[in-house]
């Protein structure tokens, strides 16, 4: 699972990448389309319930889940025509799973914003406006060579012309496809074009030192927006916690408490993201490691299987499943299984979030 940071020129999407994958391999700089080449990382979704797992089953390795981050070069008006850095950077984003949008919230004047004023829905707007332009050019060229097909009698194409065309005048009416309804297989046919607007979106606000709440009216008006087109919000300040995440454990517990944060504000981040690809985790845990699985939520058991090993999908017999709380009340698997307490479930088995598992895989 891939996310993509994207946003205007300037407004802390390295600085946010840095904070995020606790490194500095992304150079950031107060100056417009400091990035060029897309910067990648992991980072790892914190989940509190591997602590509490490993409090009865004591691992060599603890494994939680994690996500590719790639930091991507500024967008500016235009970019569909080729203005800024144009449409090669247009398409990076066409291959991540999930946008991460970085809007500006901070007002500090030393530091350049590209359109003039700190304003996120103008920036937010400017930078849909582009995707959908993109998308628009995208459908453009696939709806010749799907009619081309239709014309020689594939089925199959008649289907993507169709949604071409509804997909179109979707955009047409300036909404970004994530607002668009498909079903399972209209979303099919259309899944090869990598359509940027079809992508779910997290807002990520970037706000100044003082305002870590994101009270600011400012956010409150992302929050608003975001409600609306089915999008997500986080609130970070990009600058603090690239701060944060350089010190050593003790002293950024203390900082921490320094600027009144329970946790470090990424922690919100990487789940947000989580939840905004529609994701859950599963557990396996055993001595050689206690690990956290993403699986798309409505997984069947032997589709959550697959994310481990494709083998596993295919050669799926059942999972031995229990949960955390049954752990904390029964203290050990052994004694779980002694209670009747570990279900055997089948391959319809719709996967539970939070589910402890061992699958039985044919050899
Ligand atoms: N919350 C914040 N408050 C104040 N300054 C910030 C904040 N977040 C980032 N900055 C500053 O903004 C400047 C631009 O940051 P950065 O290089 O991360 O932007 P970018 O979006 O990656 O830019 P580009 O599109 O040019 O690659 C840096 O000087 C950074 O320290
Ligand atoms: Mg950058």
């Amino acid at each position: 699972m891939e996310a993509g940071i994207v946003g205007l020129p300037n407004v802390g999407k390295s600085t946010l990448f840095n904070a995020l994958t606790c490194s500095v391999a992304a150079q950031s700089a107060n100056y417009p389309f400091c990035t060029i080449e897309p910067n990648e990382g992991i980072v790892s979704v914190p989940d509190d319930r591997l602590k509490r797992i490993t409090e009865f089953i004591v691992p060599q390795k603890i494994i939680p889940a994690a996500l590719k981050l790639v930091d991507i070069a500024g967008i500016v008006k235009g970019a569909a025509e080729g203005e800024g850095l144009g449409n090669k950077f247009l398409s990076h984003i066409r291959q991540v799973d999930a946008i991460m949008q970085v809007v500006r919230c901070f007002e500090d004047p030393d530091v350049t914003h590209v359109a003039g004023n700190v304003d996120p829905i103008a920036d937010i707007d400017t930078i849909e406006t582009e995707l959908v332009l993109a998308d628009m050019q995208t459908l453009e060229n696939a709806l010749g060579k799907a009619q081309r097909s239709a014309r020689s009698g594939d089925k199959e194409a008649l289907l993507r012309v169709s949604v071409i065309e509804k997909c179109n005048a979707h955009l047409e009416s300036e909404q970004p496809l994530r607002t668009l309804t498909l079903n399972p297989a209209e979303s099919n046919a259309i899944s090869s074009y990598g359509l940027m607007t079809a992508k779910p979106i997290l807002y990520v606000a970037n706000v100044d030192e003082n305002d870590l709440e994101g009270k600011h009216p400012l956010v409150e008006k992302v929050r608003a927006h975001a409600a609306k087109s089915g999008a997500g919000v986080a609130c970070v300040c990009a600058k603090l916690e690239a701060e944060i995440a350089e010190l050593d454990e003790a002293d950024r517990a203390e900082m921490l408490a320094d600027v009144g944060l329970a946790e470090p504000s990424l922690n919100v981040i990487a789940r947000e993201t989580y939840r905004t690809l529609g994701l859950q985790s599963y557990f396996t845990a055993g001595e050689k490691e206690v690990r956290a699985w993403p699986f798309a939520i409505g997984s069947t058991a032997p589709q959550a299987a697959g994310v481990i090993h494709s083998d596993f999908e295919h050669k799926f017999i059942r999972a031995e499943i229990y949960s955390l709380a049954d752990l904390e009340e029964y203290k050990s698997e052994k004694e779980i299984r002694a209670a009747g307490k570990l279900r055997a479930e089948g391959k319809a088995y719709i996967m539970q979030d939070g589910d402890i598992c061992h699958f039985l895989i044919n050899p």
